[in-house]
Order: C-alpha cells, then structure tokens, then sequence
C-alpha cells in the first residue's frame, strides 16, 4: 500500500491533501487563463510553427527540404501546390489532431485539408517524407517536405510525378459531371449529370460489358501510344439495337465509369459546316461527344447530298462527310482524350462511310432481353438473386423479344417481388401470344399468295 510521508516526516490528513489539490488546480487554471489573455492563439501558432520549422530543417545534417509555394514572380500559378494539398487530404489520418474540412461545389463530398503547424509522413518507394503546412506572417502557406539527402533524385523525378497524377485521378474520381446539349453555335444547355447508370446496373451480355470496359481503360491508358503512332487520342462508338434496349443508358454507365462529361450534339438545327465546326470545337477534352439517332437525319447523312445544293433553310446544310472530316481532321490538331458516340436503331440504312473500318473503332449490338440480362435487372429493382418464378420468366424470355425497358417498367410496378415478377410472366405471356398470332399471319399469308400463283 503506498504512504505520502512529508519532509519533514509529517504525513498529511486527507483534508490537507483535498486542500492542496483544490489550491494547485484554481492556480493552474489561473495561470491558463492569463496565458490566454497575454498570448493570443495566432501568436502561439506563429511560435510552434517557428519551432517546428527549425526542429525540421535541423532534424538531420543527412535531411533535405523542398518548398512548394506560390510566389514565384515570373510564373502563374504553381500546380504542384494544388496537386500537393489534394494528395494529403488523403492521407490526413489520426494521428492529425486539428484538420480542414469543407465542400466545393465542384467536388462531390467533402474535402479535408491540412492545418498550419500540422505534419504528415508518407512513404513512396520505402523512402520516409515528412510533410510540414507552415504558415508564415504576411506570405501565403506553402509546403515543406524533408527526407533523407540521398533520396533528391527519386524525390524530384518519381515522387512528384506520382503526386501529379494521383492528383489527377482524384480531381477525376471527385468531379461532378455535367451534360451539355449544343443545337448550334453558342453554349448550349449546362446540367449537372446524375445519371445512376452504371456497368454493373447494366443488363447486358457480361462478355460484352467486361470487353466495353476492357476497352475504354486500354484507350485510357494508350496516351503515349496514341502520341507515338501519331494517331489522335479518341475513340469511336456505334450503338445499335431497338429503342429500350440501353444505348443512352450505357452512354451514361461509360461516363460514370471514365469520369467524362456528356455533350448531347442534337445535329438538326445545325446550318453549316462552319457551325458545325465551331459546335465540335467548343467541346472540351476528356469528354463523350454524342449523336443520337443518327438515322433520324437522312438528308444529313447522304453523302450524294451536297450541302451548296440545299436553299431551304429547314434543311440541314452538311452532310456526313463534314462531320466525319471534322472529327478525324479537327481533333489530329487540336483535341485529344474525347469519345466519340453515335447511336442509331436501325444500322442497315446508315451510310456505309460510317461503318468502314477505322471509323467508329466498336460497333456495339444492343439486344433484346435475356436470361442473364434479367438477372441484373431483378437485382437492381428488387434486390434479389433468387425466385421460384425465375425458371417460368427463363423459358418465356427465350422465346420472345422483350426490352430490358419494359421489363424494368414491369419490376417497378411493386417492391414485393411476387406481385412484380407475376407482372413480368403477364407481360412476357401477353408477348408470346402477339408472336404467335403474327406468326399465323404470316402464315397465312405466305399461303395466299403461294395459292394465288
Ligand atoms: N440494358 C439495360 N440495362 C439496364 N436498364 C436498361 C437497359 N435498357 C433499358 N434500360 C432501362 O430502360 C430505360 C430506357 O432505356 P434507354 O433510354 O437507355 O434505351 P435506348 O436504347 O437509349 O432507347 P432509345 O433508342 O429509345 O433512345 C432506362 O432508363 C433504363 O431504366
């Protein structure tokens, strides 16, 4: 058991302690409040930071510092700044006690940041960096970052390159994305784009959808092969199938997946070449550029049509073959990082300059329905894998052509997914039965007019 003897050898009551414990913590807490009053907090973080700094630069004779600031008199703005402050926020951990937090309207979630005085070690290629926000009277913050001497050449050549473009990604993965609709010359429509499709909600073949994804990361990572071979940095797509069958659907799932924005061309009330032209280059890079329903247009997709002989003002003044220059000549000079796409239901009538090869670079069939297709959408709608009604909806999605947007329409109709899946075997029997009668009809037909010869 522990004693509390005194010098003099007197052991205090346990009212003499409580007394000197009340009087030590009034005194204490006096003293904080007059600290408080005399040394004002900016004060004190101007000292720390002071402090730290000298601990930092003096930590090691075997240490070296790199700066990142902004008062560099004859450049614009430093991005290693930005990219640096971006790149800690994700590393912010525990261990820091005080930390920035906000929302900007261009990020989607919030952003943390890092607090003056506030240090963060991180670790690239095993080498420790030890990294210091200071603030300093009267100049703006800026960065200090210490690591060992013999490390300065992986620092300044791999190291900032890895926070450039882990930056990047991240400006990537944070952005919110807009979806513009140009009709001609000017800005167009602005909107941000929330469509929630995505390749997982997509009910589509799982072949295609893993080499549609396969593809567009290849072209995302090809940007030196591209500059290399001396191609532009773009790809094509040509989306075809029934309406309901997921074109725009998938437009949205290849935005949401590469982080583009979406311009919508509506083509029809487009002139001229000219302002064709002009429409194309307002675009911006790292962008979906998308004609839909190109075979809504025949006059302006007849290449036979030369735009000089149109004099009606209602008639579109281009033709295919503008809009095909423009986006194989433009972009081999001025654009990079854009994807082309353009939809259509019905393949067969389009302009065979379209389809020839080198053009659009993935002709994508969107089909009817299927079995595994079904699935997916089941998942999405109802939250469920399995069903005894899945055997019955199987067989009757074999044997007729039915949308995955009407069979999405039918599995909204409830959340039980009795009553939704009953809505789908209606539907699918309701289908089966028109097969048949037109089958019949046709049929019947065939005979007539065998008959009639
Ligand atoms: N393959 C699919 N996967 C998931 N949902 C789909 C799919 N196809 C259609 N849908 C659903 O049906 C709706 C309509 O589909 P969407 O507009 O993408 O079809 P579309 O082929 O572009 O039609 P259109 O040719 O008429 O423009 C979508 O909002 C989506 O809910």
């Amino acid at each position: 058991m522990a004693t509390f003897i005194s010098r003099s050898g007197f052991i205090p009551s346990t009212s003499h302690l409580i007394s000197y414990y009340a009087s030590f913590s009034t005194t204490s807490m006096l003293l904080r409040n007059v600290y408080r009053e005399v040394v004002p907090q900016k004060l004190e973080e101007y000292v720390l930071n002071k402090l730290r700094f000298l601990f930092f630069s003096k930590v090691s004779p075997s240490c070296c510092s790199f700066i990142i600031d902004d008062s560099w008199e004859f450049f614009d703005h430093n991005e290693l700044i930005e990219a640096a402050a971006m790149y800690l926020s994700n590393k912010i951990g525990v261990q820091n006690k005080k930390v920035r937090v906000g929302k900007f309207r261009k990020e989607q979630g919030l952003t943390t940041g890092l607090v003056p005085g506030e240090e963060i070690v991180d670790e690239f290629k095993g080498i420790k960096v030890t990294w210091l926000l200071v603030r300093e009277k009267g100049n703006d913050n800026y960065f200090m970052l210490t690591f060992e001497e013999e490390h300065r050449d992986v620092i300044l050549k791999d190291y900032f390159n890895h926070i450039l473009d882990t930056h990047e990604n991240m400006k990537q993965e944070k952005k919110v994305l807009k979806l513009f609709t140009k009709r001609g010359r000017g800005p167009g429509q602005k909107i941000n784009f929330n469509h929630p499709s995505t390749f997982e909600t997509m009910a589509m073949d799982n072949d295609l959808k893993k080499s549609i994804i396969a593809d567009l990361d290849k072209f995302l990572s090809r940007k030196d092969f591209y500059r290399r071979v001396g191609k532009t940095w773009k790809r094509g797509y040509l989306l075809y199938g029934p309406p309901g069958t997921g074109k725009s659907s998938l437009i949205a799932a290849m935005a949401n997946h590469l982080k583009y924005n979406v311009y919508n061309l509506e083509l029809g009330n487009v002139r001229s070449d000219i302002e064709l032209r002009d429409m194309l280059l307002d675009t911006a890079d790292k962008s979906i550029i998308v004609v839909e329903d190109i075979d809504c247009n025949q006059e302006v997709w007849n290449r036979d049509v030369k735009s000089s002989n149109f004099s009606d003002y209602n008639i579109p003044k281009f033709t295919l073959s503008t809009l095909l220059n423009c986006i194989d000549g433009l972009w081999s000079v001025c654009g990079e990082e854009r994807i082309f796409v353009f939809t259509t239901n019905h393949k067969e009538i389009l302009d065979p300059a379209l389809l020839r090869p080198g053009r659009m670079d993935m002709h994508i069939h969107m089909s009817y329905c299927t079995t595994q297709g079904f699935r997916i959408l089941a998942s999405n709608y109802l939250e469920i894998k399995e069903h005894p009604l899945f055997e019955q909806i199987d067989d009757l999605i074999k044997c007729v052509d039915v949308t995955p947007a009407a069979l999405a329409e039918e599995l909204m109709r409830s959340d039980l997914p009795d009553v939704a899946l009953g809505g789908v075997v209606d539907l699918l029997k309701q289908k089966r039965i028109e097969r048949d009668t037109k089958e019949v009809e046709k049929a019947k037909k065939m005979e007539k007019e065998s008959d009639q010869k």
